[in-house]
C-alpha cells in the first residue's frame, strides 16, 4: 500500500500501475471536499518520486465516480475576501495540475457519476475509459460557478471549444457514448471489463505505443484553433449563450469569456483567466442563491426520505375524484411513476378528455425518448377511468379535484370516506377551502389532508402537503412518500387561508392592482417583473394564466381570511375585468387578447379595451420608476411570507423558499424571499416597509421584521 487514507487509498500492481482509489469511508459517495484534496496532494508527491510506478490509474471504490466538489464547503468558502479564495482556487488547481504533470501516463477508469470535480480529476488524466454506467459532465453553471478546477480551460483543449460550450453553458450530464463520441472519453466498456481495459491501455502507453506524451502536450497547449476560427467561434457562441441563459445567469458567458481570453496560451497560462472568472462568479449573489437553493432542495430532499421511514400507508393505487384540469394531470402524474390510479368523474366527457390529456402526455414522452413505446402503453393502460365508485375500495389513497364548491366538496368527501377501507388517506387538492373545515364532515380526520398541486401538473414540482388539526403526522408522512414517489417536491404547510403559496400570491396580486389604481400602466409593470425581477411572466399576465374568475374568487377567500391586510373597500382591476367577462386565457381575453397566428401559434397581444375597461378603477396614467414598481408589488408577498414563517404555517425558510420557487416560479437566482431579504438586509427592507406603509397594513413590517432587522439577524446563516 503506498497510501491509504479516509478518502483515498492508493496501492502498487504488479504490472507498475498504481491505483489510486476514491473510497470515502465515512461516506456512501466520493466528492472533493477540502481533506480529499489534501489526501490527493500526497498521494501525488508519493508517486512522483516512486520509481517502480509506471503509471497511475483512477478508480472508485463506490458504485459512483466522484459526484463533484462538496457543495456544503462553498459558502463559507465563497464568503472569504478575494485574495483568500483566490489562494485556494490556486492552491487546489496545483493539485489537478500536480497530477496531471506526472512523469508516467494516467488514465481513469470512470465506473459511474463523474461530474464537476469529478469530471475535472478525469480530465486531468492522459486517457479516460468510461463504463456504460458512467454519466460524465460539468454541470457547474446550473449553480451559477464556472467548471474552477481546470475545467474549463482543459475541456476545450480535449474536445474542442464548440462542444466545450455546450457542455459548460448547458451544463448536462452527458452518458458515455455521447462523451465518446465528442472525445471527452477514449473507449466505452461494460462495467466488469473497465479494470482491465483500463489496464490494458495504460501498459500500451508505458510502452509507447499509446502516445500519450503527445496527447497530454496537446492538452496543456494553446486551444487549437485559428484566429479566425477562433474569432468566429467565441463570437456566435457568446452571443448565442447570452441568449439562452438570459441576462440574470452570468455564469455561462463567464465561462466562453475565460476560454477565449486563455486560447492562445498553453495551459499554465490560460488557467490563470479561470481562475479569475471562477472567483467573479463564486463571489456573486446569483451563485449564492443557485447554491443555496441547492442546499434548500437537500432539506426537501432528507424531508421526503424520513417520510418514506415514518409513513403508515405505502400507495399502491390511488383515486383520483374529478376528471378535469387537475385531476386529469394528478391521475397521469401518479401513472406515469408506476402507481395506477382510478380517475371518477360524473361525466362521461370530463373522462374522454381527462384520457386524451394523459395520452399526450405520455405521447410526448416517447417523441422526446424520455420513456418507451412499452412504457407508454403500461402507463396509459393503468389509468381507469370510470363514473363509478365500484373500484375505489382497492385503492389506499384518495385524491380530491372536484369543483371548488365547499358543499360539493364535503359531500363528495363523506361519500367517498363510506366506501374506503379505514386505513386509507383521504386527501383535497382544494386550493382554497380550509382543510379544518372539510376535514369536519370526515369521521376520520386524521386521515385527511390537503395535497395542493400545481397547475400544469406534469409541469409544476411543488405539492403542498396541508396539515389539518387532526391529521396525524403518519398520514402526513405517508402522503408526502406518495409526492415523491410521484416525482414531485412536497412541502408540508400548515392549515390557513389560501395555504402558504397562495397566501403569498395573494398580497402580491393586492399590490399590482394598487399600483394600477394609482395610474401604472399594466404592460410596463409586467415588462419589470419579468425581465428585470425574474418571474416568469408578470402579474397582469399571470392573472390571465390563473383566470379572473379564479383570481377573483381566491381574492375574497384570502380577503375574508385577513381582512385587515388582504380586505378593499373599492373595486379592483381584477374585479372590472371579470365583470367585463374578460377571464383571461380561457376566453381568449383579459389584460391581454389571446388567439393564434397564420401558423397556428398562440399569440397573445396589449388590447386597448383593457384599457379603456381599467379607466373606470384606475387613475391617469403616470411614470413609476422600476424599483418603486418592484417595491410596491413585492414587499406584501415578502412581509406575509415571513408571517408565514413567524407563525409556524411552513416549517423553514429552506422550504418556503423552495415553495416559492417551485411553486410560483420565484427567480431561483434570487433564491426565494427570505435569500433575498438576507441579501438586502432586513434593516433595508423594513426602511422600504415604512416607506410605503402609507398604502395599506399589507406593507406594515412585523414585529419580529423589525427586531430582527435590529439585531442585524439572517434568516440563513452567512
Ligand atoms: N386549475 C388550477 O389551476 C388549480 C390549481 C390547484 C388546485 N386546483 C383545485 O383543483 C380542483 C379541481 O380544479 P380543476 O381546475 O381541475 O376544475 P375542473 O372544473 O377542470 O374539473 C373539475 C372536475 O370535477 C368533476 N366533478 C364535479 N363533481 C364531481 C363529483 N361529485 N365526483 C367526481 N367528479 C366530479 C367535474 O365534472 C370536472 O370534470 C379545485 O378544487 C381547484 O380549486 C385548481
Amino acid at each position: 500500500m503506498i497510501f491509504e487514507g479516509q478518502s483515498i487509498q492508493c496501492r502498487l500492481h504488479p504490472t507498475g500501475i498504481a491505483e489510486v482509489c476514491f473510497d470515502n469511508q465515512k461516506e456512501s459517495v466520493n466528492k472533493f471536499d477540502r481533506d480529499t484534496l489534501e489526501e490527493l496532494n500526497k498521494v501525488i508527491s508519493l508517486l512522483k518520486d516512486n520509481s517502480d510506478v509506471k503509471a497511475a490509474m483512477v478508480t472508485s471504490g463506490k458504485p459512483v465516480f466522484i459526484v463533484g466538489a462538496d457543495i456544503t464547503e462553498f459558502l463559507s468558502l465563497f464568503a472569504l475576501p478575494r485574495e483568500e479564495l483566490m489562494q485556494w482556487i490556486v492552491e487546489a488547481n496545483a493539485i489537478f495540475s500536480g497530477f496531471e504533470n506526472l512523469p508516467f501516463p494516467t488514465a481513469a477508469a470512470i465506473n459511474g457519476v463523474a461530474l464537476g470535480g469529478g469530471m475535472e480529476m478525469c480530465l486531468s488524466c492522459d486517457l479516460r475509459v468510461a463504463s456504460t454506467n458512467a454519466q460524465v459532465g460539468l454541470p457547474e453553471t446550473k449553480l451559477g460557478l464556472i467548471p474552477g478546477f481546470g475545467g474549463t480551460t482543459r475541456l476545450p483543449r480535449v474536445i474542442g471549444a464548440d462542444n466545450a460550450f455546450e457542455w459548460i453553458a448547458g451544463g448536462k450530464p452527458s452518458k458515455p457514448e455521447a462523451a465518446l463520441k465528442v472525445g471527452a472519453v477514449d473507449a466505452v466498456v461494460d462495467g466488469e471489463s473497465l479494470f482491465e481495459a483500463t489496464e490494458r491501455m495504460l501498459i500500451e502507453a508505458i510502452k509507447d505505443k499509446i502516445d500519450w506524451k503527445g496527447r497530454r502536450a496537446e492538452k496543456t497547449g494553446p486551444l487549437q484553433l485559428n484566429k479566425i476560427e477562433a474569432t468566429m467561434s467565441f463570437m456566435t457562441s457568446k452571443a448565442y449563450i447570452a441568449g439562452q441563459a438570459g441576462p440574470h445567469y452570468p455564469a455561462p458567458v463567464k465561462a466562453v469569456e475565460a476560454i477565449e481570453k486563455g486560447a492562445g496560451q498553453p495551459l499554465a497560462d490560460a488557467i490563470k483567466f479561470e481562475h479569475e472568472a471562477f472567483a467573479d462568479v463564486a463571489q456573486s449573489p446569483q451563485a449564492s442563491s443557485l447554491i443555496q437553493l441547492f442546499l434548500n432542495d437537500q432539506v426537501l430532499k432528507k424531508k421526503a426520505k424520513q417520510a418514506s421511514m415514518a409513513k403508515n400507508v405505502d400507495v399502491k393505487a390511488a383515486t383520483v375524484l374529478g376528471a378535469g384540469i387537475m385531476g386529469g394531470g394528478i391521475a397521469y402524474q401518479s401513472a406515469s411513476r408506476g402507481v395506477p390510479a382510478i380517475m371518477k368523474d360524473i361525466r362521461q366527457e370530463a373522462l374522454e378528455q381527462g384520457m386524451n390529456e394523459a395520452i399526450k402526455l405520455f405521447g410526448k414522452g416517447v417523441k422526446y425518448g424520455k420513456i418507451s413505446t412499452e412504457k407508454m402503453a403500461q402507463g396509459i393502460a393503468s389509468i381507469k377511468p370510470t363514473l363509478s365508485y365500484d373500484e375505489i375500495k382497492h385503492t389506499n389513497i384518495v385524491v380530491e379535484a372536484v369543483v371548488e364548491n365547499p358543499k360539493v366538496k364535503e359531500a363528495v368527501l363523506k361519500e367517498v370516506e363510506e366506501m374506503m377501507p379505514e386505513d386509507a388517506i383521504i386527501c383535497s387538492n382544494t386550493s382554497t377551502i380550509s382543510i379544518d373545515r372539510l376535514a369536519s364532515a370526515l369521521k376520520r380526520p386524521e386521515k385527511f389532508c390537503g395535497m395542493h398541486f400545481f397547475n400544469p401538473v406534469h409541469k409544476m414540482p411543488l405539492v403542498e402537503v396541508i396539515r389539518g388539526k387532526d391529521t396525524s403526522e403518519e398520514t402526513i408522512a405517508s402522503v408526502v412518500a406518495y409526492a415523491s414517489a410521484m416525482g414531485k417536491s412536497p412541502v408540508v404547510v400548515n392549515d390557513c387561508p389560501g395555504f402558504f403559496v397562495n397566501r403569498v400570491l395573494f398580497p402580491y396580486f393586492g399590490g399590482f392592482t394598487k399600483l394600477l389604481r394609482d395610474g401604472a400602466d399594466f404592460q410596463q409593470v409586467d415588462k419589470i417583473m419579468s425581465k428585470k425581477f425574474g418571474w416568469p411572466m408578470g402579474p397582469a399576465y399571470l392573472l390571465d394564466v390563473v383566470g379572473m374568475d379564479t383570481g377573483k374568487h381566491a381574492a375574497e377567500v384570502m380577503a375574508e381570511g385577513f381582512p385587515d391586510r388582504m380586505s378593499k373597500e373599492e373595486k379592483d382591476a381584477i374585479d372590472v375585468m371579470f365583470e367585463h367577462d374578460r377571464y383571461g386565457q380561457k376566453n381568449g381575453k383579459g389584460f391581454y387578447v389571446y388567439g393564434t397566428d397564420k401558423k397556428g401559434k398562440p399569440t397573445k397581444e396589449a388590447d386597448p379595451k383593457a384599457y379603456e375597461i381599467l379607466k373606470e378603477v384606475c387613475a391617469e396614467t403616470k411614470d413609476f420608476s422600476d424599483d418603486e414598481i418592484i417595491a410596491r408589488t413585492m414587499l406584501p408577498m415578502i412581509i406575509e411570507t415571513i408571517r408565514c414563517f413567524e407563525e409556524g404555517i411552513i416549517a423553514s425558510p429552506a422550504e418556503g423558499d423552495m415553495a416559492l420557487i417551485y411553486g410560483l416560479g420565484f427567480p431561483p437566482f434570487r433564491g426565494g424571499v427570505f435569500k433575498y431579504v438576507d441579501d438586502n438586509g432586513m434593516q433595508a427592507i423594513v426602511d422600504l416597509a415604512n416607506k410605503y406603509k402609507h398604502l395599506g397594513k399589507a406593507y406594515e413590517p412585523t414585529e419580529g421584521m423589525v427586531a430582527m432587522a435590529k439585531e442585524n439577524k439572517t434568516f440563513y446563516n452567512a
